[in-house]
């Protein structure tokens, strides 16, 4: 696969209506499809992605994080299984990939912005985090500036986003053992202190880049279908049975 920004970057894509380039429609004005408000599909009609698939319910999900840590990675190890290594090219504005995932026998689409870290895009980016249903926040364990801006990230989130938006924070880059500077337990107190779940990924190893995306689906839906007869989807202790924890050794 090519390097990343050969889809993002492009300055069609930039702006807030730009779609990307293999991504699917949102459910909205989608043939079929019967959008409610807040962007979710109504399950008693399943509607028909770009890909073909059908799918019950659609969320927007969105990365957010420093230039650098591994948004465009993540979202490409979760969307295609591999690993973009090489040069880093930075994102350019932002840019969404469909995924359409069966949790609980729902099909449920995610629709994953990935945004540019770099602070020159911050008012591009802002214009889209009022849609978004969950954000996965991200800092590089290799990286201490990264995980001390995670204040100001949720800062601009509580400023920017829905009140009850789905949010997570991920230690990214976990594979990278020797360059790690910053410790796990680091990441676990931040997030307590700011009651938000956590869990260290890897977009290289694959390390629990699924579950971050599977756990905030099975929110969403959860919330959406308002199962009230089941007892309430506990997101944290979800990640926290599901989770793998980085190891001294490193993936591929
Ligand atoms: N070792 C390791 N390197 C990673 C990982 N994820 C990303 N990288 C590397 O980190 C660099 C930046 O990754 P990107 O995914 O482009 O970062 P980004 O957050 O999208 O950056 P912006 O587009 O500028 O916001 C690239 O060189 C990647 O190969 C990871 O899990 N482990």
């Amino acid at each position: 696969m090519s390097r990343k920004k050969t889809a993002k970057g492009k300055s069609s894509n930039s702006g807030p209506t730009a779609k990307g380039k293999d991504s699917g429609k949102s459910g909205k004005g989608t043939p079929g499809t019967e959008a409610l408000s807040n962007g979710v599909v109504h399950p008693s009609r399943p509607s028909l992605s770009n890909s073909g698939e059908f799918y019950d319910l659609a969320f927007k999900v969105m990365l957010v994080g420093d230039s650098g840590v591994g948004k465009t990675c993540l979202l490409v190890r979760f969307k295609d299984g591999a690993f973009l290594a090489g040069s880093f090219i930075s994102t350019v504005g932002i840019d969404f990939r469909n995924k359409v995932l069966s949790i609980d026998g729902v099909k449920v689409k995610l629709q994953i912005w990935d945004t540019a870290g770099q602070e020159r895009f911050r008012s591009v980016t802002h214009a889209y985090y009022r849609d978004a249903h969950a954000l996965l926040l991200l800092y590089d364990v290799t990286n201490k500036t990264s995980f001390d801006n995670i204040q100001a990230w949720l800062t601009e989130i509580h400023e920017y986003a829905q009140q009850d938006v789905v949010l997570m924070l991920l230690g990214n880059k976990a594979d990278s053992t020797h360059q790690r500077v910053v410790r796990r337990e680091e990441g676990e107190k931040l997030a307590k202190e700011f009651g938000v779940p956590f869990m260290e990924t890897s977009a290289k190893s694959g390390l629990n880049v699924d579950l971050a995306f599977t756990a905030a689906a099975k929110e969403l839906k959860h919330r959406s279908l308002k199962e009230l007869s089941e007892p309430k989807f506990q997101l944290q202790e979800y990640v926290n049975k599901e989770m793998t924890k980085a190891t001294s050794c490193c993936g591929s």
